[in-house]
């Protein structure tokens, strides 16, 4: 496996009191068109998820009172945007008062259409009936699924944890008695381990927009007179107009019915474990998640950078022979920042190709991607000394390609790659496609949590690089403004949040042939404590290729 993939994206739309003006533009139809700022939303969650999307809506005076659409492909492609009449046609099928949408990038099973969201379960009950979408990843999928195999009679027809999902919540709402959702979600809450948010919607229009309780994957919200919304990330909802936008504390749903909304809890206090590396790379540089501004983050971790670069007095600092070159486009915030503290120029060493998308979040050929995706600018190259700055190396797919292109195409006279995040040790069991220690780039070096210098002189060759610099551990927490015991980094340090998180990381080890699981049966894990800054030099070498196969929960 070589391609990385990250997040999923989930938006909610409700005119649920039409009588209450809203500043919220939702078009000449009126609020039973509401569902038409889907597909916007979704264009700005596009940065999550790139393999399919999809829109479900209410509406009950359709025979359908429930109805979804989803494609594979971007969200252009899916909704047909660039085809006017084929794109009014999909809206005026699919209207509503309410609707749900989804980007998805597969982190369990494959990407085909009928593992796009949202997922809908027909029935002829009502309340039975409903639609919804899901980011996150359970890290104890197998034994749910299991659990649901054991029960007579029953059946998994998508090998994901979304149908499981699917499968509880049905198996929860059985019988002749309509249930309180917030029960519902609470009795779930005991089951899953791992990141969930979900945007629920059923056919007696209630809506239901839920954080996992340790709030892993970002939730926004908003209210404007009539309308309420919901979206990943702040982004979505900010171009919509809306003036007031808030984070969803984790372990709480908003419930949308008509006439009203409102905020509870539905599952036990449990400590945060926000993902850290949403700031990193994820979101979009645009949003602010838990109160803290991706874009602010990142300009922190480049200052953190320029500071560490000072200390480390490795690489020639006078701006007449020494460039700051992004990897666009997440490196940008944080190269930017690095320069203008060290007093160099930040310059666009690499252009890029607007139409290759995240390879990250890529599903196949992503080196070849990566080939085609940068260009190497030699009238700004040729001769100089680069620093070279990553937001983040996890198989090193990107850099492995790039630090070769910036010294054979553009004559870069060294190349310095500096990284704004510490190494990527461990995998990640909730929701990024990093499941396999054997895939991942810095443990193929590194025996613990701080990389000797024989380590790092390995790393910075095998990438063909003069030198590399991580940024320390304490930076993360740091940088973004959350307290580090807020904040999930388990691959960073391998101490996962949640048991589901713990037992997959001992099977990984085990697939990998991996010493270390020995000492995780002790209180002392191996790979544990504070990195200090990483450096290396290195002489340029050919560049191993990017490695690992398989994963639990098999994405094809
Ligand atoms: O070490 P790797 O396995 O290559 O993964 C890390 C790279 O992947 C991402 O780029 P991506 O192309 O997904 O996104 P971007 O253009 O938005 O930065 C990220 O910004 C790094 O460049
Ligand atoms: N990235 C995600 O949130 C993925 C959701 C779900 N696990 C899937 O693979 O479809
Ligand atoms: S393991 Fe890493 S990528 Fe996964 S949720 Fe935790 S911090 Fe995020």
């Amino acid at each position: 496996m070589d391609e990385l993939r990250h997040e999923c994206g989930v938006a909610a739309v409700y005119c649920f009191n039409p009588a209450i003006e809203s500043s919220v533009r939702y078009g000449p139809g009126g609020p039973d068109q509401i569902h038409k700022l889907i597909p916007r939303m979704l264009l700005d969650l596009q940065n999550r998820g790139q393999l399919s999307a999809g829109m479900s809506s209410y509406n009950p005076a359709r025979d359908q009172i429930i109805e979804t659409y989803k494609e594979i492909g971007t969200v252009a492609e899916a909704f047909r945007m660039s085809h006017q009449k084929k794109y009014e046609a999909i809206l005026n099928e699919h209207a509503g008062r309410a609707a749900i949408g989804h980007v998805r990038y597969a982190t369990c099973g494959p990407a085909t259409r009928s593992y796009a969201q949202p997922f809908e379960r027909r029935h002829g009950c009502k309340w039975k009936w409903f639609a919804f979408s899901y980011n996150g990843n359970l890290a104890n999928y197998e034994e749910l699924k299991a659990e649901i195999e054991s029960r007579h009679d029953h059946h998994l027809a998508r090998d994901t944890d979304t149908e499981a999902i699917m499968h509880f919540l049905a198996h929860a709402i059985r019988g002749d008695n309509r249930r309180d959702l917030v029960d519902v979600f609470r009795e779930l809450s005991k089951k899953f381990d791992g990141a969930y948010n979900i945007a629920y919607l059923d056919a007696m229009g209630e809506m239901i927009v839920l954080r996992d309780p340790l709030g892993m994957r970002p939730l926004c919200y908003a209210v404007d007179g009539g309308v309420f919304a919901a979206a990943s990330e702040s982004v979505a909802l900010q171009n919509l107009g809306f003036q007031n936008i808030k984070s969803l504390p984790p372990g709480h749903l908003i419930r949308v019915r008509p006439g009203s909304w409102e905020v509870l809890p539905f599952a036990s206090p449990a400590p945060t474990a926000h993902c850290f590396f949403e700031w990193i790379y994820f979101a979009n540089v645009a949003s602010t998640l838990d109160d803290q501004s991706v874009y602010l983050s990142r300009n922190r971790l480049g200052r953190e950078l320029a500071d560490q670069e000072r200390k480390l007095d490795l690489v020639d600092l006078d701006p007449e022979n020494t460039i700051v070159v992004p990897v666009p486009d997440t490196g940008k915030a944080a190269a930017d920042a690095m320069a203008f503290a060290l007093g160099l120029q930040s310059v666009e060493g690499l252009i890029r190709n607007r139409y290759v998308g995240r390879t990250f979040i890529e599903s196949a050929n992503r080196a070849d991607k990566v080939k085609t995706k940068f260009t190497p600018l030699r009238e700004v190259l040729a001769g100089k000394t680069v620093i070279l700055v990553e937001d983040s190396i996890v198989r090193s797919t990107t850099l492995a390609s790039l630090v070769r292109h910036v010294k054979e195409q553009g004559r870069a006279a060294e190349v310095h790659v500096r990284v704004a995040c510490p190494p990527i040790v461990a995998p990640c069991f909730y929701g990024i496609n990093m499941s396999t220690v054997q895939e991942l780039f810095a443990p193929k070096h590194m025996r613990g949590a701080v990389p000797t210098l024989a380590e790092q002189t390995a790393m910075a060759r095998a990438l063909g690089a003069d030198s590399l610099a991580y940024l320390p551990l304490d930076a993360v927490a740091r940088c973004i403004g959350l307290p580090e015991t807020q904040l999930c980094r388990a691959c960073l340090t391998a101490h996962y949040p949640t048991p589901g998180g713990e037992k997959r990381y001992n099977l990984a080890l085990v697939e990998a042939g991996d010493a270390r699981v020995a000492h995780r049966g002790c209180s002392t894990p191996a790979v544990v404590g504070t990195q200090p800054a990483v450096v290396a030099t290195a002489t340029p070498a050919d560049v191993p290729a990017a490695a690992g196969t398989g994963r639990p929960c098999r994405v094809s």
